[in-house]
């Protein structure tokens, strides 16, 4: 059983919390509780006790009962738990237990339901008493709203930023020199490893500099960021085939030099699906020739904007190219 939701664990976990405080009429939009758990020192984990010290600021007040703990004990449902089922720890919604059946949610999912014997709550929320302060929530939903605009606001895009040959050029040159390999995940996930959160293919081009053309690239992007040629890494192409995707991930890697901003050049269009997705501002844009995006990735204190999580949904036919542009910092 996996949850319906599958982006990153803790995009996953957030969505969960604020499902949860919404079951329970505190509604206080995305921005608290993302900002709270991305904060967390153990990020990208999400423990309970991060959680439920958030929770209880909110106005879920708590014990957190660890194993061994018997759910059916609970008074106030719904409530959240940490359960093992089938070899798996999971998150999780308890909407009821009711004669020793247990009644989960998953975010946008049906409820499931399974025997109490089947899996073992390793954690759970022992809610006291709930106490809502509506002008705090309501002020959250205000900033959470201010902010998400400015930000979306922030994105721009430029048409025609390379031309149809510069866009030939860099796909035949990557495909010509069998640059391609399979796309590792960075820091994000801790680790450069090939995961299922990115099926596609890189290629870095580590003569971006010597080749004329690449070279000219980097200059015109630099005067449209207006950054010194020097702030910007030597350029990545990828490459998607039917069904790959980049799951939602930022581009500024936690170790090594960060990356501020991205212009994103799509190579090419002619093919289905592949829009890039920023989900935590609901914002997607679909790929034209030659067409630059450019986001920001850093806040004032160089820490991860989390408006930035953006990622590049599956392409469903033909074979997508695109090129990252990065600006250091
Ligand atoms: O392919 C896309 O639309 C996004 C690519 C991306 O986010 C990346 O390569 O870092
Ligand atoms: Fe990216």
């Amino acid at each position: 059983m996996k949850p319906k939701f599958h982006t990153t664990a803790h995009h996953y976990a957030i969505n969960l919390v604020i499902h949860f405080l919404g079951l329970h009429n505190i509604n206080m939009g995305r921005l608290k509780v993302r900002r709270a758990l991305y904060e967390k020192e153990a990020f990208p984990e999400t423990s309970m006790q991060d959680i439920g010290m958030e929770l209880q600021k909110w106005g879920i007040q708590h014990e957190l009962k660890t194993a061994p703990c018997n759910i059916t004990d609970a008074m106030v449902f719904p409530t959240m738990a940490v359960i093992r089922i089938h070899e798996q720890d999971v998150l999780a919604i308890v909407e009821k237990v009711e004669e020793q059946q247990i009644h989960l949610q998953y975010f946008f999912a049906d409820t499931i339901t399974c025997a109490v014997s089947e899996l073992t709550v390793l954690q759970y929320l022992d809610i006291k008493e709930i106490v809502v302060d509506k002008e705090f929530c309501e002020a959250c939903e205000q900033e959470d709203l201010s902010e998400r605009e400015a930000y979306t606001d922030s994105i721009f895009a430029v048409e025609d930023f390379l031309s149809e040959e510069e866009c030939n050029y860099m796909i035949d040159y990557c495909e010509q020199h069998n640059l391609f390999n399979r796309s590792m995940t960075g820091a994000a996930d801790g680790t450069g490893e090939i995961t299922g959160n990115r099926t596609s293919y890189s290629a870095f081009i580590t003569t971006s500099r010597q080749d004329p053309l690449f070279n000219d690239i980097i200059e015109r992007a630099a005067d449209l960021m207006e950054v010194e040629p020097a702030r910007i890494e030597d350029l990545q192409c990828v490459r998607y085939g039917e069904g790959q995707e980049f799951k939602p991930h930022f581009d500024s890697f936690e170790t090594g030099v960060k990356r501020k901003a991205t212009l994103l050049v799509y190579l090419n269009d002619n093919f289905e699906g592949g829009e890039t997705v920023f989900p935590e501002i609901g914002f997607s844009v679909s790929p034209k020739r030659g067409m630059a995006l450019s986001f920001v990735n850093l806040d004032e204190q160089n820490k991860d904007l989390i408006y930035s999580l953006h990622g590049g949904a599956p392409v469903t036919a033909g074979i997508k190219f695109a090129c990252n542009i990065w600006i250091h910092l």
